[in-house]
């Protein structure tokens, strides 16, 4: 039975009944007691993680040696959870994807419950005398529901797929200053719609995975390319550019994201990149092509600091040539150079209003928030702009109807 059939509404402040449905008051103490501990979030998830380890030294080896990231995502993706508890549709959403994606770390239905005391426990101590016995019941029926919500996504979802793709790499080039283009082969078939985007883990940093969206529709060979940049604070993706070669291995998980465009929407469209946001982008422009036709408008903004690092710009250019629809055109904001000059949010300004237009956003997180700042000024429609806040997606990324609320934010890889 599909997930959303199997799951009564969350909130139900007439009839509340026993051991599931949270009511309003319920969930006004809920998010108070969130308040109450997000302050002292860095201790709190420190406390949480170790009491874990200390009483199931088995779970220790699910998580990463340097667990700085995960743990600021546990409380990030428990403050959303938070936010999502009286949207049962949207909730429902969330965890299925969650649930799903954490098939690849190997969290099996039993350590549900160790994390959900842990949690607890954590909440507990850290709520000081808010805790009470009616909170710790409040707490621990949504914990239920939401663990509930995650194994019965992960069962479906075992029945369909594995909990990752083991996948060769067939190619690596450099296409700029630090940035490679990798293509890889998996070993299964692997789904995904133009826009979305994979975790990966690499053998260089076990455990640790990142996120990067494939380059393209998907493709009748079953190849995925991803474009990749060296960050200077990265783990992962310098080692992806500078020692991942043809013939090593890395492993993905199922794709995720709704960067996807909607095949029986018609109206024009502006898509932004920023540096390798170029990727979800560019097979956002091949699908058009497929779907289009010419029935739309297509305008692309593609941004990089320098021209060196606005690879991929002459691709784009030449399928211009191809289709008088779709218009192309690049800015670099750390350079004079002819052409367009200035940060992408800049150029946007000039070339607006897209009102009329559905509006595609990738890129690094500040650039995503201040084109999408652009854009509202423009009068382009919450519901009409798109971007996933792709540093943290499995735990924030925007859900349909939800984009408004989700902050772009993050960490690099
Ligand atoms: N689905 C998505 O949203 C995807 C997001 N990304 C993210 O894109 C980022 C790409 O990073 P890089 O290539 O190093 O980009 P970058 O730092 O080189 O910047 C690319 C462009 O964004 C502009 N920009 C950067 N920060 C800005 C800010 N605060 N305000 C306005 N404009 C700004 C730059 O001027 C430049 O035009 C990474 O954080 C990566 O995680 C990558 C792929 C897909």
């Amino acid at each position: 039975m599909p997930l959303h059939r199997r799951i009564r509404p969350l909130v139900n402040a007439a009839q509340p009944s026993p051991g599931h449905p949270l009511r309003t008051d319920e969930i006004a103490l809920l998010r108070s007691s969130i308040e109450r501990v997000r302050p002292l979030a860095d201790e709190m998830t420190v406390y949480f993680y170790a009491i874990l380890f200390q009483r199931h030294p088995e779970v220790r080896q699910l998580f990463p040696a340097n667990l700085d990231i995960q743990r600021d995502r546990l409380l990030r993706g428990l403050l959303h959870l938070v936010e999502l508890v009286d949207d049962p549709a949207n909730l429902a959403h969330f965890c299925r994807r969650l649930g799903r994606d954490h098939r690849k770390f190997g969290a099996v239905t039993a350590h549900y419950p160790a994390v959900g005391a842990a949690l607890l426990d954590s909440l507990a101590r850290f709520a000081h005398d808010a805790w009470t016995p009616r909170l710790a019941d409040i707490w621990s029926r949504a914990y239920g529901l939401v663990a509930q919500m995650m194994t019965d996504a992960a069962d479906d979802d075992a029945a369909v797929n594995p909990a990752f793709w083991n996948a060769r790499i067939v190619d690596h080039r450099l296409r700029g200053p630090g940035i490679a283009e990798i293509t890889v082969l998996p070993d299964m078939p692997y789904p995904f719609v133009p826009g979305q985007f994979a975790s990966m883990e690499t053998p260089w940093q076990p455990r640790t995975w990142r996120y990067y969206s494939m380059a393209h529709r998907p493709r009748p060979d079953g190849t995925l390319t991803f474009h990749v940049k060296a960050a200077t604070d990265g783990q992962v993706s310098p080692a992806l550019v500078n020692h991942a070669r043809a013939g090593d291995w890395v492993r993905l998980g199922a794709a995720q994201g709704e960067l996807v465009l909607n095949p029986h929407m018609e109206r024009d469209l502006v898509l932004v990149a920023g540096g390798t946001g170029l990727a979800p982008i560019q097979a956002l422009v091949e699908q058009a092509i497929d779907l289009s036709e010419g029935r739309r408008y297509v305008d692309v903004f593609v941004g990089a600091r320098t021209a060196d690092e606005l690879y991929g710009f002459e691709d784009l250019l030449r399928l211009a040539q191809r289709n008088h629809w779709l218009n192309v055109r690049a800015a670099v904001s750390h350079e004079r150079i002819p052409g367009l000059t200035g940060t992408l949010p800049e150029v946007l300004r000039r070339f607006g209003p897209f009102y009329r237009h559905d509006a595609f956003v990738a890129g690094p997180p500040g650039m995503v928030t201040s084109v999408v700042q652009v854009l509202l000024d423009q009068g382009v429609p919450h519901s009409r702009l798109r971007h996933d806040p792709f540093d943290v997606p499995a735990l924030e990324a925007s859900l349909p109807g939800r984009l408004d609320r989700i902050p772009a934010q993050g960490v690099r890889a």
